[in-house]
């Protein structure tokens, strides 16, 4: 049978917004659009979830406890296996992202990443939760005729620095005119299987748009 599995994360974070509008693209779009291909999502838990996957979504969170709980449950080793396969596809949002990046520029000891994505990431780089903001952004480059999407930064992270430019494609910048955030880098993807994103695409409601394009682009490769 034609079929991928998508998981989630779930040892900690907003997980279930994930799983929620990666279920409702299969409702929405499924067998027709996605070239047949079946789609399953799971939560991932453990190891034996994890190997059944074809691609892993990291959500937000907080990063700190997220690696905390992945070294305590002994789930680190393979959680590094499966993110470093370039036959799996990943998508970090938000503590997501910092998981999976390198480098941390600050508080560097608290979070044990995977160190997947070649970028160097400053945590919290937006400031405490009172600062946190929605933003229409212009995804076209990327999405077609995504124009307007509403992406949630929540104690966000930026990525400050690209490691490996053969690699490593900035997706978008923040467009802040007159700010001192504007140009910031806050979506990347690495190769044709890892897309990492600051802010939050499932907060976005009834906004499936960017997992859609997660699951064409990084699971079908179409
Ligand atoms: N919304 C989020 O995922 C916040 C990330 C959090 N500030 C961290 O460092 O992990």
């Amino acid at each position: 049978m034609n079929q991928k599995c998508i998981g989630v994360l779930a040892l900690q974070g907003a997980f279930i917004e994930h799983v929620h509008h990666l279920e409702r693209c299969v409702d929405k779009y499924g067998l027709q659009f996605y070239n047949g291909v079946t789609i399953k999502i799971i939560t991932v838990r453990t190891k034996e979830e994890l190997w059944q996957c074809d691609g892993l979504v990291i959500p937000g969170g907080e990063s700190t406890a997220m690696s905390l709980i992945a070294q305590r449950t002994g789930f680190y080793d393979d959680l590094y296996k499966f993110v470093h396969n370039s036959q799996n596809s990943i998508w970090g949002t938000c503590a997501g992202l910092i998981f999976i990046s390198e480098i941390l520029s600050n508080e560097k000891d608290l979070v044990k990443t995977l160190q997947l994505l070649h970028v160097k990431v400053k945590r919290n780089a937006f400031g405490r939760q009172a600062q946190s903001f929605t933003q229409e952004c212009d995804f076209s480059s990327f999405i077609d005729g995504c124009v307007d999407f509403p992406a949630t930064f929540i104690r966000a992270p930026v990525i400050e620095e690209i490691l490996d430019n053969d690699t490593v494609e900035i997706l978008f910048r923040l467009n802040k005119p007159d700010s001192p955030q504007d140009g910031l880098i806050v979506a990347v993807k690495q190769n044709d299987n890892v897309l990492a994103t600051s802010f939050h695409p499932e907060l976005a409601e009834d906004d499936l748009r960017f997992h859609d394009y997660f699951i064409r682009h990084f699971i079908l490769k179409i």
